[in-house]
């Protein structure tokens, strides 16, 4: 989704003073916020004076909606009171300090995890409490940030297994896998295991949209791949989104990953404490020297 289509957020900031104001002439992905926040004086507005939302839930329609979610491993509560919405189309990213909780809000969304209030809904339909095969076939695709591949299997047998749950193998999927990640048309037959880190990653993506989900989890998508190989996923999640997936994505790398999404939400040892555009986290100075190494 394009910064133009994003919705609102319920309040975009803490004093809820909400500008107007047009989005940057050029449209071009910069630090400074595509809408400018008025100062009560009516001075011109400084980064100083951006200040991050804290109102979490989205005014209008979500596909995926959190509601005071608590969720844990076991007996072990990780996460609290979490609040989270991702509207159709929209292209969402949870940043936070390690260990806040980012991994188990997405694998929670999955069925991965011990549910232990609060409401996961997605499309309208409570998902909370559901098996990841359920969750599937309910239209959400997850990447995980490890083992995400079958490394003994071949590309083309990873892609077959993102589809398992169907009676006949979807070619005509496979094939716009393939034009997707033309590499690995390429590399069909190699076993997963030996492709590089880029390929992997892409494997694991095209098995995850295998079903054509409306919504795609992605855990640390940049993980482990080389520097110059990050820049090239990014894009890709880009592309994945301006086709019509809604992604909902934890990334280290915060500051990208906030430059390209609509929204973001800071999440800190296991509960929200930000949730705004992605342009106007990055020109909050709290949250740049909190939570983005200034
Ligand atoms: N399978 C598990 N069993 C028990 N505790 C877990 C498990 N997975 C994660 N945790 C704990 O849950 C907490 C949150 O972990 P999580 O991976 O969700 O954080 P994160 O924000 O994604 O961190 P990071 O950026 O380091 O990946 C941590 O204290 C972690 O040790």
């Amino acid at each position: 989704m394009s910064a133009d289509d994003a919705p609102e957020p319920a309040g975009t900031t803490e004093s809820g003073s909400e500008s107007d104001a047009p989005a940057t002439e050029s449209g071009s992905e910069s630090d400074a916020p595509a809408t400018e926040p008025v100062s009560e004086s009516g001075d011109s507005p400084t980064d100083a004076e951006v200040s991050a939302g804290t109102d979490h839930a989205l005014g209008g329609d979500a596909i995926l909606r959190i509601r005071d979610l608590d969720a844990g491993y076991g007996d072990l509560q990780i996460l609290s009171d979490v609040v989270l919405d991702v509207a159709d189309e929209e292209y969402v990213t949870i940043v936070g300090p390690n260990g806040a909780g980012k991994s188990t809000v997405m694998k929670t969304v999955f069925g991965l995890t011990t549910h232990m209030g609060g409401t996961v809904e997605f499309e309208g339909e409570p998902i909370h409490g559901l098996a990841p095969e359920q969750i599937i076939r309910e239209g959400i695709g997850f990447v995980p940030q490890n083992d995400n591949v079958f490394p003994g299997l071949s590309v083309r047998e990873n892609l077959e297994m993102g589809a398992y749950i169907l009676d006949e193998v979807p070619e005509a999927q496979i094939e716009t896998i393939y034009d997707r990640f033309p590499i690995l048309r390429e590399r069909s037959e190699q076993k997963a295991g030996t492709l590089s880190g880029g390929q992997r990653q892409m494997v694991a993506m095209g098995r995850a949209l295998m079903l054509d989900p409306d919504l795609l989890l992605l855990d640390e998508p940049s993980a482990g791949l080389a520097p110059d190989l990050v820049d090239d996923m990014f894009d890709r999640i880009d592309r994945i989104n301006d086709s019509g997936t809604a992604v909902l994505m934890v990334e280290q790398n915060a500051k990208e990953a906030l430059r390209r999404c609509d929204r973001g939400y800071v999440l800190v040892n296991g509960g929200n404490r930000y949730t705004d555009r992605g342009d106007v986290l990055l020109a909050d100075e709290d949250v740049r020297r909190d939570f983005l190494g200034g």
